[in-house]
């Protein structure tokens, strides 16, 4: 190739004028990057690459092809890297008045590195005290609320859209499940079925399924005859194992055959992987995420069931308008696209908290000899405890469930929202246009502000209080409702708070009535703490108990 008519116009560029060129062409870089933030390959091409190759041209003239490459694209990325760096620490940007780590205000890399070490919870949690703030950076272009008061306005209807985050989850695809819609019309259009799908009425349809399933649970662990069993493992697959049977009318028996399919496998490496696709979902569009697995077989079986002749009245009846209730109804795709939505948000969230229903009570028998007490007032032995008729009267349970779901919220630090073209005022604080925030769940419900006396204790009792707090003579009581959001708030929270609710009563019902549970030999209750992990949804370690038929055994300890 002839490289006469590059040489010619490169020479009227000194080595100064060429170094200067490529300064430039990566500070406009940075200009363009910040305002538009392009993700298509063809610009992200030019921005990289095609700029440090003109300098690398115009070096040419005066060094060999190898310096002008190193010294072209090494100038370049040095200095792209710097201006990013520099802006994002300096004054100059928008979320400055904000205090938080340099090196979370640095780049997405820290944030990554405290998702990814579990501990995010803690580690935000911990921001916002030693920073004596009720806002705090928690990433480049991320904040985080502490104060109750920011949640209704965060996600409440006069809140703001679903943050980035959510593209990632779905790979930016467009079709998508309820919870990945960010355009709130959409969403609220889209959310229809699924309420019908959650009402009373449905939900009594599905519990003939459920009943059946905590049935085998309970026979199963049983079963296991004494030995140590995980009560994690038996949790996440019941739950599964349900949600299958509620949504599409059955698809698996992890209960019975143990993860031979391999579902668990690919749930639990989705669930491992919401961190990298939560902090970098721009990567979704190039990279498959480790949900893509899940989605394509959760899809199969949502297909199967679309075409069965005689379904019986699951959730999938609502999704794909077999009621009748809309005047059009979904294409397939997009009922197909709830089928992941269903096994992640309603399995591992009901038995993440199962587990830490049943070590809260194993850890603090006294309450459990309570909560057990309660459950034989409503259902005696002989009495089916699968009915939910005493459900409503039953409060001590309601305040075991309240006070795990607080301690232990499955969101732990909260979903994400955004700014979008216009900015937003938040309790006195402005949030700029593009920027992500969360009511951080974890630090709210352990705020002695919201919860005292005892924010960080299991106290049942509390809930109770709340509701005659003239019972309460010891000191200062605290309980704000407000402060309280494990199903979320607002028009995108938890659709599926009902059947949970239903569900864990009954799993705890029958179980409570039926066995009695106790932390397995050897196993240290301490390290419980060590092993919950924030990876977007409640991340839990295992839970080794032994488990005896009730009378056979010594009570409850
Ligand atoms: C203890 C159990 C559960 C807890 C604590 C819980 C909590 C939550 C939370 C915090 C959200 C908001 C997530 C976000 O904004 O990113 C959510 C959303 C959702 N949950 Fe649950 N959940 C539970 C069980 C269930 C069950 C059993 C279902 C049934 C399938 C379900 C279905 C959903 C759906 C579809 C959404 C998305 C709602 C929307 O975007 O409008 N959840 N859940």
């Amino acid at each position: 190739m002839d490289y006469s008519p590059i040489y010619a116009l490169a020479e009227d560029f000194s080595f100064r004028d060429a170094l200067l060129v490529d300064v430039s062409l990566a500070l406009l870089a940075h200009l363009i990057l910040n305002r538009f933030e392009p993700h298509a390959i063809p610009v992200l091409t030019v921005l990289l690459i095609i700029h440090p190759v003109i300098a690398t041209l115009l070096l040419l003239s005066h060094v060999s092809t190898l310096a002008s490459l190193g010294i072209a694209f090494g100038v370049y990325h040095a200095t792209l890297l710097s201006s990013i760096a520099f802006y994002r620490v300096s004054p100059f940007h928008p979320l400055a008045r904000y205090p938080g780590p340099v090196l979370l205000k640095l780049s997405s890399l820290w944030v990554y590195e405290m998702g990814i070490s579990g501990k995010r919870h803690l580690v935000i949690q911990k921001m916002h005290e030693q920073y004596n703030s009720e806002v705090i950076r928690i990433g480049p272009n991320e904040l985080s609320f502490r104060n109750a008061s920011s949640i209704s306005q965060i996600m409440g209807t006069q809140g703001l859209p679903k943050g980035p985050a959510y593209d990632g989850r779905t790979s930016y695809s467009k079709i998508k499940p309820l919870i990945a819609w960010r355009d709130a019309s959409i969403h609220a259009q889209r959310r229809r079925s699924w309420t019908r799908g959650m009402s009373t009425s449905a939900l009594k349809e599905y519990e003939p399924a459920l009943a059946e399933r905590i049935t085998q649970l309970v026979d199963g662990l049983l079963n296991s005859r004494g030995e140590t069993t995980d009560m994690v493992e038996w949790l996440r697959f019941f739950s599964y194992d349900f949600m299958g049977d509620m949504a599409f009318g059955g698809v698996s028996d992890l209960m019975r055959n143990g993860d031979v399919h391999g579902q668990m496998r690919a749930l639990r490496t989705g669930i491992d992987s919401a961190i990298i696709v939560e902090t970098f979902p721009w990567l979704t569009r190039y990279v498959a995420s480790g949900v893509s697995k899940l989605r394509a077989s959760a899809a199969v079986q949502a297909r199967k069931r679309l075409t069965k002749e005689d379904p019986r009245r699951d959730l999938f009846y609502y999704l794909n308008n077999d009621d009748g209730a809309d005047p059009v109804s979904p294409p397939i795709s997009t009922v197909t696209a709830e089928a992941m939505l269903v096994t992640l948000a309603g399995s591992d969230t009901t038995s993440g908290t199962l587990s830490s229903i049943l070590y809260l009570l194993m850890r603090h028998p006294h309450i459990y000899k309570r909560l057990q007490a309660e459950v034989d007032t409503f259902y005696p032995r002989g009495e089916n405890a699968l009915g939910t008729m005493f459900h409503v009267e039953m409060s001590f349970l309601d305040a075991v469930i309240n006070e795990a779901l607080r301690l232990y919220p499955v969101i732990l630090s909260g979903s994400q929202r955004a700014t979008q073209g216009e900015g937003k005022v938040v309790d006195s604080h402005y949030i700029p246009p593009h920027t992500s925030v969360r009511s951080h769940t974890w630090s709210i419900h352990r705020d002695p502000r919201n919860f005292y006396p005892s924010p960080d204790d299991f106290w049942p009792e509390r809930w109770l209080i709340a509701e005659n707090p003239s019972s309460y003579k010891d000191t200062t009581f605290i309980h704000n409702a407000n402060a309280f959001i494990p199903f979320s708030f607002g028009p995108s929270n938890c659709v599926g708070k009902n059947l949970a609710m239903k569900e864990m009563k009954m799993v705890l019902c029958h179980l409570l009535q039926q066995v009695n549970i106790r932390f397995a030999e050897g196993y240290n209750p301490d390290t419980w703490d060590d092993h919950i992990k924030d990876y977007f949804t409640l991340e839990v370690g295992q839970l080794p108990v032994i488990v005896t038929p009730r009378g056979a055994m010594t009570e409850a300890r």
